[in-house]
């Protein structure tokens, strides 16, 4: 069917978490954010939507870019409008991110499910209905009884394995923290967990994401001891020879890269460059679930495994339909929040986790997140 509109429809939402002056999440107290839902329409009416922030899709992006390339075409030639979008990304003036060929290729992939009446994991070619996932712990923290100890995350770690999770991610602490980074705390951290939990349950580490090559080796050497099952951006991403450099003098494996862009291009040469023991990938970091997918079976061509970035349906389906990729990350979570109480704009979780630790994916049509249209109504930014 041909795209008839683009639109947004911007929203005040209720969270209790607060981003850091790092862009890490930590609880507080309920605040209202605004939230923005991307919707594509066709000239049958049918709609596709995805969820971003209102930045990611503001009114310059809309008109200038993400309307000349899909008004009037084929919503189904996800392909083309991926690869005619990435295209203007050059002479963009570094306003069009991949946050946004995200935005919009979520929305194409939820439109085409809408459509089918069939879930996008479905649609790409689904190799299971559900997947385990690790718990992926915040950011340490200074709150008392938080994450502000080796001995909160080691409490924090046994109410997890409770909960059903088989594996355990821990964001160890960073500044704003006063006395972070500190490899020694991580390591202390990392040690009160495994005591906690047993070698049973799968632990990773996301470190600080500008430790020095002698930090990270310093930290790596200690997870191994550990049993860890992977070390994850505990240098900036922007040097990929330090990465080969740890790879070459580690044995646990190296992960990565999330931040780094380049999308599945740069992530090729993160493989042939022997960077990374385990590629990582990420709907919102390469520019949506198409090129995450390329991502995937590239990875897939090496032998290698792929772990998928972030928590929503949309990572689960990338993660359903491959079988390169051991876990959902299941995130963010902190001893002070509810994760399973999800979000006011959603009538229910999009990644329900049973007792056994496994994230079952949703059935309903498209990406499946099941969206409270008036809420959102209701809610709406004048
Ligand atoms: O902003 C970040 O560093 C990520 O969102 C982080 O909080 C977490 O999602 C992550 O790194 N997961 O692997
Ligand atoms: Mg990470």
């Amino acid at each position: 069917m041909i795209i008839t509109d683009v639109s947004v429809k911007t929203f005040l939402t209720t969270t209790r978490r607060h981003s850091d002056s790092a862009g890490h999440a930590h609880p507080g107290a309920p605040h209202q954010v605004q939230q923005a839902m991307l919707v594509i329409r066709t000239e049958d009416g049918h709609e596709g939507y995805s969820f971003t922030a209102p930045e990611i899709v503001r009114p310059h992006l809309i008109e200038k870019f993400v309307k000349k390339v899909l008004i009037g075409q084929d919503h189904r030639d996800r392909e083309r409008l991926w690869q005619d979008l990435a295209h203007w990304q050059r002479g963009s003036a570094a306003q069009l991110t991949d946050r946004t060929l995200a935005a919009v290729d979520v929305a194409l992939w939820d439109l085409a499910g809408r459509t089918l009446n069939q879930p996008v994991h479905k649609l790409i070619g689904a190799y299971r209905d559900k997947v385990l996932t690790y718990g992926s712990i915040m950011c340490g923290d200074e709150l008392a009884g938080g994450l502000a100890t080796p001995e909160d995350y080691a409490r924090f770690a046994e109410k997890l394995v409770k909960r059903g999770y088989k594996g355990i991610k821990l964001h160890t602490w960073m500044p704003p923290v006063s006395w972070a980074p500190n490899v020694k705390m991580d390591l202390k951290a990392c040690a009160a967990v495994r005591e906690a939990v047993g070698p049973d349950i799968h632990l990773m580490i996301d470190a600080f994401h500008w430790y020095s090559r002698v930090d990270s080796l310093e930290l790596g050497r200690g997870l191994e001891k550990l049993g860890f099952d992977w070390i994850e951006e505990s240098m900036d991403e922007q040097s990929m020879a330090s990465y080969k450099w740890l790879a070459d003098n580690l044995d646990i494996p190296v992960l990565g890269p999330e931040s780094a862009g380049g999308k599945h291009w740069h992530r090729a040469e993160w493989i042939t460059s022997g960077a990374v023991d385990i590629l990582r990938t990420g709907v919102n970091d390469v520019g949506g679930i198409t090129p995450a997918l390329k991502t995937m079976r590239l990875a897939e061509s090496f032998g290698m495994d792929c772990e998928v970035h972030g928590n929503t349906a949309m990572n689960l389906h990338v993660v359903a339909s491959a079988k390169n990729c051991r876990w959902y990350e299941r995130g963010l979570l902190h001893p002070f929040l509810e994760y399973d109480d999800g979000f006011d704009y959603l009538n229910s979780l999009s990644d329900p986790m049973d007792e056994n630790g496994y994230v079952h994916v949703p059935n309903r049509p498209g990406i499946g997140e099941d969206i409270n249209f008036d809420f959102i109504d209701n809610n709406l930014v004048k």
